[in-house]
């Protein structure tokens, strides 16, 4: 159920302090008549006022009644907190996919009526989108905490999964491997002169969904709404790219309805000229734009992170937003067992999955321990994968993961060995933190949990990371069913508070790189970052650390509600601001140079950030042919 009407009044409120204050500038558009009406950048439905009515020929093609942007908000708002809304509306769409995608739905949403709820959430949204950006926009902006969990996880996994039969109208670009030779011209097919926001992906790991091709574009779509509604990037400058290389995703190559190639994933250099040649098309057209990597599998997103990061601007959200929003966790939980911070150093921390974002928290946790220790500094990380604990005595170990495997030493140490289980591991380390990141829903299952009892902290932290939610590795309800009160949790994908009874609740985090990419992408892009470094990383989830209060801290929370996204970005985003211009990587942007962003104090960067951000409104149209 959308429990909107709540927020909504609030926000509507809010928004109006918001309209009175701000008259937006007029806008240039190159149409008119009904063209306007099919173009979701402009059109403002029955909002046109009489006389732009007038003005850009669209008299007689709307209804006579001026619908206000308040009373039009107001309208959207209430069409979804109608009673029976969910029923009905289900009923409605659940007809409608029956005779557009049938099959394939079926196939994917057996025996989970959820799903179809989800989806017709979803579709709602989307057409909302398609009709009319700047409502959009502003329903999302003001209903964040509602809205999030369909326009990104965990529904969006539901939609790239069936992505081939819920596509009406395209969104982003789509450069695929039979386009090589052809990207550097096919880039200035898209309409907007301006990029500021790319995110990219090949479909290789779409959440923990696995190999989804072309349908993976519903999460470069789903981050970039995230990025105007958190960090005010411009709609008409953010771009959703797909780089379809093909699949390896054999059920989808087998789907007569498959919007993909139909051919198996590029591999090694083929794959990597193709890659390359899309950077430069993207940087030839617009040279400052920010890109971010999207659910690339391992292997790609570090190749291509190292490849591309001191060339262009650019970072792999997977790797290094998850782990600041990892490491901003951690530290939290330091902070609730009554421990000062440098205390990380000695904090036992098993994490279980060894993949692309495993693999980024460790790296960034150690740089962590070794600031705060001493590059001599010894962690007591544990990392396991599909295999069990990883020691150097493991045969064809990652590259990547070779600096956290397990001496014979440390392994003696804790009566463990090489492909120790999981349950081994907890029962003989007792860790201060379990972290999963391993894609496999359950994997943290009652005997794990029960174990956790054991946890040598006061409060034992439970990250169950992995998205979509059937995933992640438990639910809130399990964690503090079997682990205890005592803990603190956090999942990838948003769950209820858990009532404990007695009056107590379990409090639950969302640990979801959402809070930190939005302001590394408008950090970078507002100074006119060359690149992306790891301390401009480190000062993201630094301030994204320092955000929660003590009090906070004391009741499990660890992160800030999602419903202060906005404010949390702006801080961030200065944050890395700050720590590109110490690092003489700025550039400045429009008239603010260097210079002005070096001579900016923390609040006057702050500010700046804010003032830099989109706010949804209707400006006046002028016609210009
Ligand atoms: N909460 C967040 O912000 C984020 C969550 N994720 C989630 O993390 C998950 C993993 O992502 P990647 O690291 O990119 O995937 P990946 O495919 O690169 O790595 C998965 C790792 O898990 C291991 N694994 C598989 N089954 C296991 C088992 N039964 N026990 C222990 N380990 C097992 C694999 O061996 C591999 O090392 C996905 O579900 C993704 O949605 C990823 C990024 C951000
Ligand atoms: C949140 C995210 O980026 C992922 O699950 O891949
Ligand atoms: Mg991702």
């Amino acid at each position: 159920m959308w429990r909107v009407a709540r927020s909504a009044a609030s926000s509507l409120r809010q928004s109006r302090r918001r309209m009175s204050t701000a008259i937006p500038g007029p806008c240039i558009v190159h149409k008119r008549g009904a063209d306007i009406l099919h173009d979701p950048w402009f059109n403002k439905d029955t909002g046109f006022p009489l006389t732009e009515r007038d003005r850009l020929g669209l008299r007689g093609l709307l209804p006579p009644r001026v619908i206000s942007f308040e009373q039009q908000y107001d309208r959207f708002s209430l069409l979804l907190v109608i009673g029976g809304f969910d029923f009905l509306t289900s009923l409605f769409f659940f007809l409608v996919l029956l005779v557009e995608s049938y099959r394939s739905l079926e196939k994917n949403t057996q025996g989970q009526p959820d799903n179809v709820v989800s989806l017709a959430k979803w579709r709602i949204l989307n057409r909302l989108h398609d009709r009319n950006e700047t409502l959009y926009y502003r329903v999302l902006i003001d209903n964040i905490k509602n809205f999030a969990p369909t326009i990104y996880t965990p529904t969006v996994g539901l939609v790239c999964q069936n992505y081939s039969g819920l596509f009406r109208r395209p969104r982003g670009m789509y450069f695929s491997a039979k386009d090589k030779g052809e990207m550097m011209s096919m880039i200035y097919n898209w309409p907007a002169q301006q990029v500021d926001m790319i995110v990219l992906t090949d479909g290789s790991r779409i959440l923990g969904l696995g190999d989804l091709g072309v349908q993976g574009i519903g999460i470069p779509i789903g981050k970039l709404d995230m990025y105007v509604a958190a960090a005010g990037i411009n709609p008409q400058r953010i771009l959703p790219v797909m780089l379809d290389v093909g699949t390896n995703n054999e059920k989808l190559l087998a789907d007569k309805l498959y919007l993909g190639l139909r051919q198996h994933r590029l591999e090694g250099d083929e794959y990597l000229a193709i890659v390359d040649e899309l950077m430069e098309a993207v940087h030839a057209r617009w040279p400052k734009a920010i890109v971010q990597f999207e659910d690339f599998q391992m292997k790609w997103a570090f190749e291509t992170l190292e490849r591309y990061r001191k060339r262009f601007c650019m970072f792999n959200d997977d790797v290094q937003g998850t782990a600041g929003v990892a490491l901003a966790g951690l530290l939290g939980s330091v902070r609730a067992q009554g421990r000062p911070l440098t205390d990380f150093a000695d904090q036992k921390i098993v994490v279980v999955g060894a993949g692309s974002a495993g693999l980024g928290v460790l790296k960034m946790a150690l740089q962590a321990v070794s600031r705060m220790a001493g590059p001599h500094a010894d962690p007591h990380f544990f990392l396991l994968d599909k295999d069990g604990l990883i020691t150097k005595e493991r045969k064809c170990i990652d590259p990547a993961a070779t600096p956290f495997a397990k001496s014979q030493g440390e392994t003696k140490e804790f009566g463990l060995c090489e492909g120790s289980s999981l349950l081994d591991v907890i029962k003989k380390v007792k860790p201060h933190v379990l972290l999963g990141l391993s894609g496999v829903g359950g994997v943290f299952n009652e005997e794990i949990l029960r174990a956790m009892k054991e946890s040598d902290s006061t409060k034992p932290a439970i990250f169950a990371m992995s998205n979509p939610t059937a995933n992640a590795e438990c639910t809130a309800e399990e964690a503090f069913k079997h682990a205890g009160e005592n803990i603190v949790f956090a999942s990838g994908s948003p769950f209820d508070d858990v009532d404990l009874g007695n009056g107590k609740t379990g409090h639950v985090n969302q640990a979801n790189n959402m809070y930190l990419f939005p302001g590394i992408g408008l950090g970078s892009l507002l100074c006119g970052a060359r690149i992306i470094t790891d301390d401009m990383l480190q000062a993201a989830a630094e301030c994204l650390a320092s955000y929660i209060t003590d009090g906070e801290i004391q009741m499990g929370i660890l992160y800030p509600s999602i419903d202060s996204i906005r404010d949390i970005t702006a801080e961030v985003g200065a944050a890395v601001v700050r720590a590109a211009v110490a690092e003489g990587l700025a550039d400045g942007r429009g008239e603010v140079g260097p210079k002005d962003l070096k001579y900016m104090s923390k609040e006057q960067t702050i500010k700046y950030v804010k003032e830099n951000m989109w706010f949804p409104v209707y400006s006046p149209l002028v016609h210009e042919k």
